[in-house]
């Protein structure tokens, strides 16, 4: 996953896009860029780490500009490499910015085309750059030297008609404006609002609200599958659909992990979602094991606090944070490499004994995945002196890979593929395991049928792409392309740097 941003001003936008970029950081902690536009010209910071590490005072300086876009990086194609991280420019034509989120799932045929047919160079492996030639290619057969909103809606439109897969994306034209789009079935978030300022109306797009709450933007709208929404330089607002057959089709992953809770993403706050996963797993708990012995409900923070307190509550059972976090490390799930996902479990977390000690727990967690987490802290509450360690999540098992941005590209990886839920439990060390029902997660996020979302991607737990191109031999490849062991070797290779000025 990644996070994006795009502003446009009435004066300078570095400070908002990087506190911005602050606010999503939990989408992607490997790179951070910022490209701003003073006038005809561009600046650019990007590399690799955090956003308060990649901008330093001498950056922001330099990022000067009323409009701007910004992305923080979780690969999910290419290296980890500094090349790689975001945004992208390309020349021609016009010079165009974009930053990407989610993934294209017919990149490789994509590439191909590019290159032999609209005659672009690709430098990295990275599917957005892909992205960002094919719109450049769209806006180009335009052939116009000055442009307007119907060219950028034309071009958009033959992005669609080009790309699958995921894509949320904000891209910039000097002189121009800003504009983003989400794919025909919006899989990725993406969210516009607007702030007024004595000097006149202002604007940011984002992958999540929480980015407009931070800088005091309010919320105008998500942005609809399909639709573009363009912002020129003098503050004028455009929006167009720009898909033939648009589905709304959101990630529901989102909203079990990725999303901040505090997010609302197409009209569905995340918090209450996931304070429904609670509920809804809480009754399958009184249902099925009417007669449970569990003396505590524990969390294992800090995605799944919201999930587990509703849990405690519904089943009447003593809440406690029996977990400290080291507040320091960040989302161990999406560090890149099973090694380091592996030690910073222990880095994290450590356990308050007291709250173990000769007592039956349940802990609770959003999502088993590759296991890395369930497996170590199940150990650490038996060493902290529990009688018995149960373990609820609020999400049913991770069985399929996921392609549209989230790197979940091997099933071998995943600890439920192939496996049965008691499969699951002894492979964990727990002596009882809890999963959500599919039903009952799709529930808790439509709000019991009130959302207007009618549909999710669930492929992760049931095996059913919603973009329909996804074939066995499409998930062969990209397993043999990016287990661990293969982005290991690729990690060792070093890439070279095709860009803007790079500020250093
Ligand atoms: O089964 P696994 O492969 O371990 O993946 C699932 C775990 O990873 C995530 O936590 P993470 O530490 O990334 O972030 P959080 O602090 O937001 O919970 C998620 O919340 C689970 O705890
Ligand atoms: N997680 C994402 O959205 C990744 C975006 C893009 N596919 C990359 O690897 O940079
Ligand atoms: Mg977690």
């Amino acid at each position: 996953m990644c996070g994006i941003v795009g502003i446009v001003g009435q004066a300078p936008v570095n400070q908002s896009l990087y506190d911005a970029l602050l606010v999503l950081q939990h989408r992607g902690q490997d790179a951070a860029g910022i490209v701003t536009c003073e006038g005809g010209k561009l600046h650019l910071r990007k590399d690799n780490g955090l956003a308060r590490d990649v901008f330093q005072t001498k950056h922001m300086l330099r990022l000067r500009g009323n409009m701007g876009v910004g992305h923080v990086r979780y690969p999910t194609a290419g290296a980890s490499s500094s090349a790689e991280a975001q945004p992208f420019y390309v020349n021609s034509p016009h010079g165009i910015v974009l930053a990407h989120n989610g993934n294209l799932t017919n990149a490789e045929e994509l590439k191909r085309d590019l290159i032999v047919e609209d005659l672009r160079h690709l430098n990295t492996e990275s599917d957005s750059e892909i992205l960002l030639n094919i719109l450049a290619h769209e806006l180009q057969i335009q052939g116009r030297l000055r442009i307007d909103e119907q060219d950028i809606f034309r071009a958009v439109a033959g992005v669609h008609r080009r790309c699958r897969g995921g894509y949320a994306a904000v891209a910039m034209i000097p002189g121009f404006g800003v504009f983003a789009f989400r794919d025909p079935h919006g899989i990725r978030p993406l969210v516009y609002g607007r702030r007024e300022t004595p000097e006149g109306a202002e604007y940011m797009i984002a992958s999540e609200s929480v980015a407009l709450d931070t800088s005091g933007f309010d919320l105008v709208s998500d942005v609809a599958p399909g639709e573009t929404v363009l912002i020129t330089l003098d503050g004028q607002l455009h929006t167009r659909q720009c898909a033939a057959n648009p589905v709304l089709s959101p990630c529901i992953f989102e909203f079990v992990y990725f999303a901040r809770p505090d997010s609302i993403i197409d009209n569905i706050s995340v918090h209450k979602a996931r304070s429904r996963m609670g509920k809804k797993l809480a009754a399958k708990i009184k249902r099925e094991w009417p007669n449970h012995d569990i003396d505590v409900v524990i969390p294992i923070p800090d995605t799944s606090r919201t999930a587990a307190l509703q849990l405690a509550n519904q089943l009447g059972v003593h809440y406690a944070e029996g977990f400290i976090k080291n507040r320091y490390i960040g989302r161990t799930f999406i560090m890149p490499g099973q090694k380091v996902r592996k030690r910073s479990v222990r880095q994290k977390l450590n356990a308050i004994d007291l709250e173990f000690r000769r007592k039956n727990v349940l802990l609770v967690d959003d999502s088993i995945v590759r296991g890395t987490t369930s497996q170590q802290i199940i150990q650490m509450a038996r060493d902290a002196g529990a009688n018995r360690v149960y373990f609820a999540s609020a999400a049913p098992p991770v069985r399929f890979p996921n392609v549209y941005g989230i790197d979940m590209p091997a099933a071998s990886e995943l600890i439920a593929h192939g496996r049965t839920e008691d499969e699951v439990a002894r492979e964990l060390g727990t002596d009882r395991l809890i999963f959500q029902d599919l039903e009952d997660l799709i529930d808790a996020v439509q709000k019991k049928g009130k959302s207007h979302v009618d549909r999710f991607d669930t492929s992760v737990f049931d095996g059913q792409y919603v973009t329909g191109d996804v074939t066995p031999e499409y998930l062969q490849a990209l397993e043999d392309r990016r287990n661990d062991g293969a982005k290991e070797q690729r990690a060792a290779r070093s890439e070279s740097i095709l860009d803007l000025h790079n500020s250093n």
